[in-house]
């Protein structure tokens, strides 16, 4: 594989991320992220890679970031294809360009359908943030990335793993038993930050209250508060989805598939208007979607 590295972009806790060109065998050159595991990395950081690429040749979806291949030279590194507009945690600090409220529903409908795919795949992500979650095409498309924590489910799921502030209750507690329902809890977290664009529990984090115990107010109920969210008054139904997703029991949490069904009618009304309308509609559109989404909830869609 004839890969040039370019410039360092940053760095994750197992390795450093390039911006790279890959020229491929039909002598085409396409920039590419390379995600290379650093010098002095300890055995476990090697074996998380490896797992990476074994779960990364399994997944194949529009909201996944494509993985291209991986090589050893000295390092392991793996080749994905290049985001252009960085992370949607990049977008939440630097707020570059203006992106209304129905864009911003549609990262959380292609959020939900890509992780839809990976649970349909009875596996789970674990360290769902908005970090790992990477925008393409001027803003509109989003994609899921870093798999070095995805594991399949069907075995009892004990490690602790994730990050504080978006980790789920029952992934910390004693026995840490839990389901793909922990990255639902994480959706909602995320789902909060993108609409509040405040990062969550940062009160906390500048009060220098230690990580833990942060995870252990978590894990006795605290939640950001939803009245943060910067969304169109009437859109109650949205936060009462959110709340859901953040609920204490992981089986009152919503499916990803049920996310996505709610998210995807609703954006359904939407999506043809031209973006430069949205601004004066947004509001009338997000309390038609609440109007469709409450008949919905009577009938089949019940959270
Ligand atoms: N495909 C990509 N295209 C462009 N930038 C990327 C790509 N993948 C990762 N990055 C950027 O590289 C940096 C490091 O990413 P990486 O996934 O290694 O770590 P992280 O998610 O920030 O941290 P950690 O792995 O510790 O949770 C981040 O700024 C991320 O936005």
């Amino acid at each position: 594989m004839e890969i040039t590295l370019i410039k360092r972009i940053g760095s994750g806790s197992y390795g450093v991320v390039y911006e790279g060109i890959w020229i491929t065998n039909t002598r085409k050159c396409v920039k590419v992220a390379v995600k290379c595991l650093e010098k002095g990395n300890n055995k476990d950081s090697e074996t998380n890679i490896l797992r990476e690429i074994r779960n990364l040749q399994e997944l194949k979806h529009e909201n996944i970031v494509t993985f291209h291949g991986a090589y050893r030279q000295k390092n392991i590194c793996l080749i994905f294809e290049y985001s252009d507009c960085g992370s949607l945690y990049d977008y939440l600090q630097k707020k570059i360009v203006r992106v209304s409220n129905i864009e911003k529903l549609h990262w959380m409908l292609q959020c939900a359908n890509g992780m839809e795919y990976l649970h349909s795949k009875k596996t789970v992500h674990r360290d769902l943030k908005t970090q790992n979650l990477l925008l393409f095409n001027n803003y509109r498309t989003l994609k899921i990335c870093d798999f070095g924590t995805v594991k399949q489910y069907a075995t009892e799921n004990t490690e602790l793993i994730g990050t504080i502030g978006y980790m789920a209750p029952e992934v910390c507690t004693a026995d840490g038993k839990y389901t793909e329902k922990c990255d639902v809890f994480s959706y909602g977290i995320t789902f909060w930050e993108v609409f509040a664009e405040k990062k969550p529990f940062d009160e906390l984090k500048k009060k220098n209250m230690h990580p833990l115990a942060i995870q252990y107010k978590i894990s006795n109920g605290a939640r950001p508060d939803i009245n943060d969210m910067h969304i169109c008054k009437d859109s109650d139904l949205i936060k009462a989805i959110i709340e859901k997703c953040w609920d204490q029991d992981p089986d009152n949490r919503p499916t990803m598939k049920r996310i996505v069904a709610f998210l995807g009618i609703d954006l359904r009304l939407y999506i043809p208007l031209n973006f430069e309308d949205i601004e004066i509609t947004e509001c009338v559109s997000l309390r038609m979607v609440d109007m469709v989404s409450a008949v919905m909830k009577i009938g089949e869609l019940d959270f």
